[in-house]
């Protein structure tokens, strides 16, 4: 779903900086579940302007004010309106896990390579 800025007056973000932003919307999801806020890939892809944190993560246990943390990565001010669509809200289930300690890992074939390790680029 789209996040829009709920908001008293405008918020105007010059090059490189960022803010919260309010939406005014209150959620409760149940446990095992995740809201993740996302950019829009037009605001991003037109004005430069992406969320800082993405993907944003909105706990279940969480019960205050979704605020979207956006940044303004381009060279020109932006100015973000009430009502405007910032942002995008997806709701996730995730595994639960039961943590255990122990003192080596099974064998695999990658073992501990990873950053490249299987080509030249
Ligand atoms: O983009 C975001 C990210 C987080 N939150 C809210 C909901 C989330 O459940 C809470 C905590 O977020 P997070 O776990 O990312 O914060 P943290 O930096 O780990 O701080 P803490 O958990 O100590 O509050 O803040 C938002 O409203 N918007």
């Amino acid at each position: 779903m789209d996040l829009r800025a709920d908001l008293d007056t405008p918020v105007l973000l010059k090059p490189m900086e960022r803010a919260l932003i309010s939406t005014k919307l209150f959620i409760e999801l149940p446990l095992g579940y995740e809201a993740q806020i996302r950019p829009r890939s037009g605001l991003a892809f037109k004005n430069g302007i992406t969320v800082l944190n993405s993907p944003g993560t909105i706990d279940s246990d969480y019960r205050g004010e979704i605020k979207v943390l956006l940044v303004n990565l381009s060279t020109e001010d932006f100015l973000i309106n009430d009502g405007e669509r910032i942002a995008q809200m997806i709701i996730s289930k995730y595994e639960q896990i039961s943590w255990l300690p122990v003192k080596e890992l099974a064998n695999s074939q990658r073992a501990a390579g990873g950053f490249g390790s299987t080509g030249t680029r």
